[in-house]
């Protein structure tokens, strides 16, 4: 039984209060309550909380919207936050082991002893409330790619700069770090985020000159950044990674490459367009459940 949990709530008309029951309790809500108001519906769901992670919340958002639009009726307002979040925070610890991911890495939370002699590369990582524990699905595809990227190889790795827009915990940067890049410049537009990154550098013992991290976006490394960057990693949402796109290129080389996700299968489509009128070529795409990951390179 769960301790803590997601409370989601969904201002909706009338008429679309049966479609979005049928979500919630697809997507695993367990109790649900609905009530007037004014001419609207109010729908309440809850969820255990270690059954989504917040890209999935959002996904399910964008699926009521979708639905909204589809009818040409108001899109519904949906907010959701975790109910009972200061024992939370120590609660969903309890939940969380050490986890490999791809060939090399073995996330372990950093108040657990990780194995002796371990045959992978730790990565030690206290996530707080920022997003990045590597439980999701995209960012698994993220490490996996930067591990084909860096880890393979090997002779090319040592001068590698990378931008981490999105950092969350900073775990693609960290993990891009352990595996021999030189130096990320992580940014997120979320205050928390930049510390959890800050911190998570620490616990992984590299130095703050390796992963400079800020608060902000792209704007932020376009007026910071001396020099261009090899990569770019950028786990967000597609509507968002859309708008990112056309600013890619102010902190690119010929040779840059690139992993994106955060997208949803079908709204891969959209993001491969944007990239390809960008300038940018799909080398790559890896799908896992229902999200893919962009591997691209600047088109020559
Ligand atoms: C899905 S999390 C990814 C975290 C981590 N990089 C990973 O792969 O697990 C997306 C992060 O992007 C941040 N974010 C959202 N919009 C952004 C934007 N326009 N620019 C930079 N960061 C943004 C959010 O605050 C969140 O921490």
């Amino acid at each position: 039984m769960a301790n803590h949990w997601w409370e989601i709530q969904v201002l909706c008309d009338p008429t679309l209060e049966d479609l979005i029951f049928w979500r919630l309790q697809t997507f695993g809500c367990q109790g649900t309550s609905s009530e007037t108001k004014g001419t609207s519906r109010f729908v309440q769901a809850y969820l255990p909380q270690e059954a989504a992670q917040l890209l999935d919340l959002a996904a399910l958002s964008l699926a009521f919207r979708q639905d909204a639009i589809s009818v040409s009726l108001p899109v519904p307002g949906v907010h959701w936050h975790l109910i009972d979040e200061e024992d939370w925070a120590s609660g969903w610890k309890k939940y969380w082991q050490p986890q490999p991911i791809g060939d090399c890495f073995l996330v372990c939370p950093a108040w657990l002893s990780p194995p002796e002699a371990p045959e992978r590369t730790i990565l030690h990582l206290d996530p707080g409330v920022a997003f990045g524990t590597g439980d999701h699905a995209t960012t698994q595809l993220c490490l996996e790619s930067l591990e084909m990227r860096l880890a393979l190889n090997s002779g090319e790795k040592q001068n590698i700069t990378l931008a981490d827009i999105g950092c969350g915990s900073g775990i693609l940067s960290i993990g891009a770090l352990l595996l021999g890049a030189e130096r990320a410049y992580a940014v997120d537009t979320d205050p928390l985020a930049v510390r959890s990154t800050a911190a998570n550098a620490k616990l992984n013992e590299i130095d703050g000159d390796r992963l400079r991290v800020s608060q902000g976006s792209i704007d932020r490394l376009i007026e910071t950044l001396a020099e261009p960057v090899d990569g770019i990693v950028c786990n967000i949402l597609a509507e968002v990674i859309i708008d990112l796109i056309p600013h890619f290129e102010a902190i690119s080389k010929p040779t840059t490459w690139g992993v994106i996700s955060g997208v949803l299968l079908d709204q891969a489509k959209a993001v491969a367009d944007t990239l390809e009128q960008q300038g940018w070529m799909v080398a790559t795409l890896w799908r896992r459940k229902e999200w893919c990951c962009f591997n691209i390179r600047r088109e020559q």
